[in-house]
C-alpha cells in the first residue's frame, strides 16, 4: 500500500496536464496543437485554452501604431498570471524581447523555414512582378527590404491574419503579396508559394519561423517538462537575432531584419539590416560570424551585429 502510494507520488510529479493558452487564429491553433502532440508523446495530458486578444481585435490600423506586437501577447500572459494556464505558445517574431517581469521564455523548438515567400495568382516571381505593380505587405522591414530590390512596386498595407490576407489577394486587391513561408508551411498553404525568398534576398525577422513557449518564471516544474522540444540550435540562433533587436530597441515600427545561420564550420553567422521608414536613406547591412557555444556567446554575437548598424 505504502509503496504504490510513493510511486503514485513519483509518477504524478513526472507527467502532468498541462494547459496552453494560445490565441485563436488558424496559425496560432495549429501552432498550440503541434506543442499539445509533442507534450503527449512525452505522456502528458494536455488542453488548450484559446483566447482572442487585443492584436486580433484590430485590424484596421497599422500594428506599429497601436502598441505593437506585445497586443499579441498580453492576454495569454494575464492567464498564465490568473493560473487558468502554464503555458503560452507563440510566434517567437511576436514575442517582445523583453517580457514583463516574472515571464520567461522556456524553450525555442525547432524552426520552420525562416524565409519570406511570395504569393501571386498571376505571377511566378518578384522579377515577373510588371512595372509598379501593387504588392501588399504591413510590415516594415518587408516594405523597406522589397523597396531595395524594386524601387518600381507600389506598396500597399495589408492586414489580417494569414486566411484574410490571402482571400484579399484573391479578391484582386493586390498583385502579389509577401508572407512568412513557414506560415503558409504549417496551414498546408505551401502551394501558393511561388517565391520564397533566400535570407541574402530578403533578410527574415528575428525569430521569424520558430515557436517559442513561454511560462512564469517560478514555474521550474514547466522548465524541466519542456526541455525535450527544446531545439539548441534555434534556441542560440534565435537568441543572436533577438539580441540585435534588443539592442537596437527594436520594436515593429523599426524596419529591422536579423538573421542566424550555421555554418559548416560550427560558427554561427549573423546579419542584420536596417532601413529608413521615410525611404530616404539607404539599408545599412552588418553580417558576422562567431563561435556561440552558449546563450552569452550568441547573445553577444547580436548585441555587436547590432553596434555595427548603428555605426
Ligand atoms: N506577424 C504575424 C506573424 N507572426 C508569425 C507569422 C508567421 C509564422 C512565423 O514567422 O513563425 C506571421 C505571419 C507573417 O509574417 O506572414
Amino acid at each position: 500500500m505504502l509503496a504504490s502510494s510513493g510511486l503514485f507520488l513519483i509518477w504524478k510529479t513526472v507527467l502532468s496536464n498541462i494547459v496552453i493558452a494560445t490565441r485563436e487564429s488558424r496559425l496560432a491553433m495549429w501552432q498550440a496543437e503541434h506543442v499539445k502532440a509533442l507534450l503527449q508523446e512525452q505522456g502528458h495530458t494536455v488542453e488548450l485554452l484559446g483566447m482572442t486578444t487585443r492584436g486580433d481585435q484590430i485590424l484596421d490600423r497599422s500594428l506599429s501604431k497601436v502598441g505593437g506586437k506585445g497586443l499579441f501577447v498580453k492576454e495569454l500572459e494575464t492567464a498564465l498570471e490568473d493560473g487558468r494556464a502554464d503555458i503560452a505558445v507563440h510566434s517567437l517574431k511576436d514575442v517582445p524581447m523583453d517580457l514583463p517581469e516574472g515571464f520567461a521564455l522556456a524553450c525555442v523548438l525547432e524552426r520552420e523555414d525562416p524565409r519570406d515567400a511570395l504569393v501571386s495568382p498571376r505571377y511566378a516571381s518578384l522579377a515577373e512582378l510588371p512595372q509598379g505593380a501593387v504588392v501588399g505587405t504591413s510590415s516594415l522591414r518587408r516594405v523597406v527590404l522589397l523597396r531595395a530590390l524594386r524601387p518600381d512596386l507600389r506598396i500597399e498595407s495589408l492586414r489580417g491574419n494569414l486566411d484574410t490576407r490571402l482571400r484579399k489577394l484573391d479578391e484582386g486587391q493586390y498583385d502579389a503579396i509577401v508572407l512568412a513561408a513557414a506560415g503558409l508551411k504549417r496551414l498546408a498553404l505551401e502551394s501558393r508559394i511561388r517565391e520564397c525568398f533566400e535570407p541574402d534576398t530578403m533578410l527574415p525577422a528575428a525569430g521569424q519561423g520558430a515557436l517559442g513557449i513561454e511560462v512564469r518564471t517560478e514555474r521550474a516544474d514547466l522548465l524541466a517538462l519542456l526541455a525535450p522540444l527544446d531545439s539548441r540550435r534555434d534556441g542560440l540562433a534565435t537568441a543572436a537575432e533577438r539580441a540585435v533587436s534588443r539592442t537596437m530597441g527594436g520594436s515593429c515600427s523599426m524596419p529591422l531584419a536579423a538573421h542566424a545561420r550555421w555554418q559548416p564550420d560550427g560558427r554561427l553567422r549573423i546579419d542584420a539590416a536596417l532601413g529608413d521608414p521615410e525611404g530616404l536613406t539607404p539599408l545599412v547591412r552588418a553580417q558576422l560570424v562567431a563561435e556561440a557555444a552558449d546563450a552569452a556567446q550568441a547573445t553577444a554575437l547580436g548585441e555587436a551585429a547590432a553596434r555595427l548598424l548603428q555605426g
